[in-house]
């Protein structure tokens, strides 16, 4: 068989290496084990080795100290790592010291076969990788157990040290934002500027030159030439908060930035380059803001290329334990541990406001409690789940109109006649109902709008509508 592959499982754990071994020889694979780092080594040196699988705690020295000595005793095969620690650092440090993918354990086989099948055949194709150097990690802030959130890790550690745009989602308070940091923290632009901002924030008028700049008279009030946003973070990060409300004018210059990295500053028609990282977050759906029109499909497809979610923490309470413990530690608390009953207590709240409203909720109870033990009566009370009005037709309505008239604004510099060509949009649908409702009698349709007969009669003819009887 051309496709066999020589595999080196490395685990103390007899039933992983079993598991992985059954696994991998089942695609035709021939599979050497070791349970220690040492005795990998020794097996690497005496196989030729399309991949390694290390575990990160072995008995002496662990998986992520002795990755660079497999790198090179295996020529730069690629190494999966598997770790119990999913945490965010674990595996950054595997991603930097150069392994290929990461699995956390307790992990599908269904899984591990799709990383392991990957992998295989980026070896296939690989070109002698050169190990990077590990680098000094900054602690993270960011925690998790859950396994939504290690995937989260998992994300985090494999986009980081790329130049790649991310678009991180989830509802407010869940993290966005700290997901943004540490992408940039763990990035090789670590060391340069990060900006996050919320357009939405900025004034309406002025975001386009907030985010680019603008020349000397580009505007009322441009008194002189300045930089923006894109210039001021020249070789570092930023992060566009609620990107979804950016407005569609300002939609196609970032679009330049992501496809051309060019912008030009407002009333200027110099391209300048722009070396920075963009990432963008949001809280809205961003696929149904494409479909309103109020977000650009180009640029929704630019940014969802790498998209890391972050999902609502009522469905990752096992975070919600380490996250009280964290926050307590942050404030010093001293009694920071929660008993089973006040951690099952709050681990059924529905949390709407997601770690954000946790963490206020803990501020509030450490103060009350003043040092002992927290008890459920130290917490505001619950806030009860959001109940979300279903939108009226007028409400709708509204919208698609706001809509229309914004694109219809963007796409013609010289706009006149909007009236009359929103009437050409909408007249024809309600003459078309009104006169579906009276079987096609024009007296009762006109009574039913309002206007005159003969007016109805001059609209059919209008909109070439005049056989509708
Ligand atoms: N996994 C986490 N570990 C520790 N702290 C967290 C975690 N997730 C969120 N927080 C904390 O919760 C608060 C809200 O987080 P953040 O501002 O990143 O959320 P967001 O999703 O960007 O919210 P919004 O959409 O409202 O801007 C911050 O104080 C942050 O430090």
């Amino acid at each position: 068989m051309t496709n066999q592959h020589t595999i080196l499982v490395v685990d103390d754990e007899p039933s992983i290496c079993w598991a992985l071994e059954k696994m991998l020889s089942g695609e035709g694979h021939h599979v050497v084990t070791a349970s220690s780092a040492e005795e990998g080594l020794r097996l690497a040196g005496q196989h030729e080795l399309s991949m390694v699988i290390l575990d990160v705690r072995l008995p002496k020295q662990d998986g992520i100290t002795a990755l660079p000595g497999f790198l090179k005793a295996t020529d730069n095969a690629p190494v999966v790592i598997i770790t119990a620690f999913g945490d965010l650092e674990t595996a950054v440090a595997a991603v930097k010291n150069g392994a290929t993918d990461y699995l956390t354990k307790p992990f599908k086989l269904d899984d591990a076969l799709r990383i392991c099948r990957l992998t295989l055949q980026k070896s296939a194709q690989r070109s002698v990788l050169k190990s990077t150097p590990p680098m000094p990690l900054g602690s993270s802030d960011l925690v998790g157990v859950s396994p939504p959130m290690q995937k989260v890790f998992r994300q985090i550690a494999l986009v980081a040290d790329s130049d790649l745009s991310v678009l991180i989602t989830g509802e407010t308070g869940t993290g966005k934002e700290l997901v943004a940091a540490a992408i940039h923290r763990h990035s090789k632009r670590a060391g340069r500027v990060y900006i996050p901002i919320a357009p939405v924030a900025l004034n309406p008028d002025l975001i386009e030159s907030e985010l680019f700049g603008h020349i000397q008279g580009a505007f009322t009030g441009a008194n002189d030439d300045r930089a923006g946003l894109f210039e001021r973070a020249e070789g570092g990060t930023v992060l566009l908060d609620e990107i979804g409300d950016l407005p569609l004018a300002v939609q196609v210059k970032l679009l330049r930035v992501l496809e051309q990295g060019q912008y030009s500053r407002v009333g200027d028609t110099r391209p300048r380059t722009a070396d920075v990282r963009v990432l963008a977050a949001t809280n809205s759906d961003l696929h149904a803001e494409v479909t309103s029109g109020r977000f650009r499909d180009d640029l929704f497809h630019r940014l969802t290329g790498v998209q890391i979610h972050l999902p609502p923490l009522r469905e990752r309470i096992e975070d919600i334990g380490p996250l009280c413990a964290h926050f307590l530690e942050q404030m010093s608390y001293v009694e920071n541990r929660l008993d089973e009953s006040l951690l099952n207590e709050l681990q059924s709240r529905p949390w709407h406001g997601n770690v954000r409203e946790l963490r206020n909720a803990i501020g509030h109870a450490a103060v009350v409690a003043r040092g002992r033990p927290l008890t459920i009566a130290d917490f505001p009370t619950a806030k009860p789940g959001r109940v979300s009005e279903p939108e009226s037709p007028s409400q709708s309505l509204e919208k698609v109109i706001a809509t229309w008239a914004e694109i219809a604004i963007a796409e013609k510099a010289d706009t006149i006649n909007l009236h009359g060509e929103f009437l050409a949009a909408v007249e024809p649908t309600l003459l078309n109902v009104v006169l579906k409702h009276t079987g096609g009698n024009r007296a009762k349709a006109a009574e039913m709008l309002g206007i005159h007969r003969g007016t109805l009669r001059d609209r059919l003819r209008a909109y070439g509508m005049d056989d509708m009887a």
